[in-house]
């Protein structure tokens, strides 16, 4: 039996909901719950069939094969070591080791405003013939607990998160991402570009310091809440100081990537990092003895070129099986010949609603879907999806929206019979192309709330549509010497909502 949904569907049993919103968290409890049976496909394949022809039914058909193959070959994680050199050694630049890290230090400001200077500074890797342990207790004593997002407030419990945290107005620190190679990694591995795509390079920003102290220094399962559209991940660097315990797990559509930083004195000091996407869920386990000191980081996708001497160790997404499918797919005269509509809900979850939403955040496979077709001369675009069949009045919505951004109506949309909600959709703007007249490649995935309207049972009540997110491929018809180029079929638009 086909399992259609492998790796393409989202899996809402993972995600972990705590450290975010109330709002935010049921908006994913309640997502993933509209999957696409076996029937459902065979039945839409067989339609393609008649629509088009037998062979663009079977190019379909293998797409969908490669894609999910596909989608388990994308990282949602990475990470690395760095040799630290003690912290007696030279800092002079000649005689660090080409990637070896040069001492850490951290200066920060103490709660006693008359403590010197000197009392303020930690050197790393730690050396345990110094008082540097006695320099890291006074600067956990600077510290404050550390909190966690909870319905949109910031939370101290223990059971959920046992550290300590400094935010970077009250610290700083020699060490940067940039210097060890660690952001030129996490380009190439979690934020691939096509040669001819748009590039992005990644921006790292410091976040906090925490210290998980052992016996029971801890952080329960949770998903980082993304400080702005623009960011596409989190960066964890684990500082040279010996620990045992606190292994960092990385969870994402039911894989698992572990990472064991604990360290003994003797050892030799290094550095350890990782880095993944925003909508992983993540576990910092118990710290059993000493310290575990981290610098975590936003990451943030930001419009730039990167480094041409990394371009030997590229990854190139234009190697990929994908990639090779979309080409014999768009080359084939017998591929939807009079050209048509592909739809593919995005694998990762974007905070698609906010205003901020753009392309240049797509993430693994949905980038590559983005600019594999793109090159393809198929016109492309994002756009919301309102699928529902819960709605009150029992009306079937499989609306293709044009904007993006939250509509929170509540005193124009009073919503009392099934026509109120056809208008109210309309008003909201739905492209001129119906659902049906898209060949979907994949069943939805996290779903946000994008219309919120007041309906009228008994009494008022506010409710809410969620919409996924989408990319529509517009695909070109096949000419004489092969396929034309899509005319833009899209166009920026405004909110319906603010035109009054
Ligand atoms: O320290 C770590 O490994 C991860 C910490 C974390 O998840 C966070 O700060 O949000
Ligand atoms: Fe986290």
């Amino acid at each position: 039996m086909r399992t259609r949904s492998m790796g393409l569907q989202f899996d809402t049993e993972g995600l972990a909901i705590d450290a975010m919103t109330s709002d935010e968290a049921s908006a994913v409890a309640t997502s993933g719950d509209e999957s696409e049976t076996d029937d459902e496909y065979y039945t839409a394949r067989a339609k393609t069939a008649q629509k088009y022809n037998e062979e663009t039914a079977c190019f379909l058909e293998e797409f969908q094969d490669t894609m999910m193959t596909s989608q388990e070959s994308f990282v949602f994680a990475c990470g690395g070591t760095i040799p630290a050199m003690p912290s007696q050694a030279s800092s002079d630049p000649k005689e660090s080791l080409g990637f070896a890290s040069n001492p850490v230090t951290i200066r920060w400001d103490p709660r006693n405003a008359s403590a010197p200077a000197s009392r303020c500074k930690l050197s790393l890797p730690i050396d345990s013939s110094t008082d540097d342990y006695q320099v890291l207790g006074d600067l956990m004593a600077d510290m404050l607990p550390a909190t966690f997002g909870l319905g949109g407030k910031d939370v101290y419990d223990e059971k959920y998160r046992k550290a300590v945290k400094m935010d970077p107005a009250q610290f700083s620190t020699n060490f940067s991402p940039y210097e060890v190679g660690i952001v030129d990694t996490i380009t190439q591995i979690l934020l691939p570009s096509l040669d001819h795509g748009a590039k992005r390079v990644v921006r790292a920003e410091l976040y906090k310091l925490n210290v998980y102290e052992g016996p029971s220094g801890h952080f329960h399962a949770h998903v980082d809440t993304p400080r702005s559209p623009f960011q596409f991940g989190s960066l964890v660097v684990c500082l040279p100081v010996p620990h045992e315990g606190g292994e960092l797990e990385v969870r994402h559509k039911g894989k698992t990537m572990a990472f064991d930083w604990s360290s003994t004195a003797t050892e030799d000091a290094a550095l350890h990092w990782a880095a993944f996407y925003s909508d992983c869920e993540h576990e910092v386990f118990e710290v059993k003895s000493g310290h575990r000191l981290t610098l975590t980081y936003n990451l943030y996708a930001v419009p730039g070129v990167q480094d041409p001497s990394l371009a030997g160790c590229r990854i190139e997404p234009t190697k990929l099986p994908l990639m090779s499918r979309i080409e014999s797919m768009m080359g084939d005269k017998d591929f939807m010949p009079q050209g048509g509509w592909l739809g593919f809900y995005t694998t990762h979850a974007y905070p698609h609603t906010s205003e901020h939403f753009e392309t240049g955040a797509l993430k693994g496979i949905d980038m590559v879907i983005w600019q594999g077709f793109q090159a393809l001369n198929c016109g492309v675009c994002l756009r919301p999806i309102v699928s529902s069949t819960s709605w009150t009045y029992g009306l079937r919505i499989d609306a293709i929206g044009r904007y993006f951004p939250l509509v929170i109506s509540d005193d124009i949309s009073y919503i009392e019979e099934p026509k109120d909600m056809e208008e109210f959709l309309e008003r909201w703007g739905t492209e001129d192309i119906a659902f049906d007249d898209v060949e979907w490649l994949n069943s939805p995935g996290n779903k946000e709330p994008q219309l919120t309207y007041l309906a009228y049972g008994n009494e008022a009540s506010t409710s809410c549509l969620y919409s996924y997110c989408a990319i529509l491929i517009a695909v070109p018809p096949y000419g004489d010497d092969g396929r034309l180029k899509a005319e833009t079929p899209f166009e920026e638009r405004m909110n319906p909502f603010e035109l009054e």
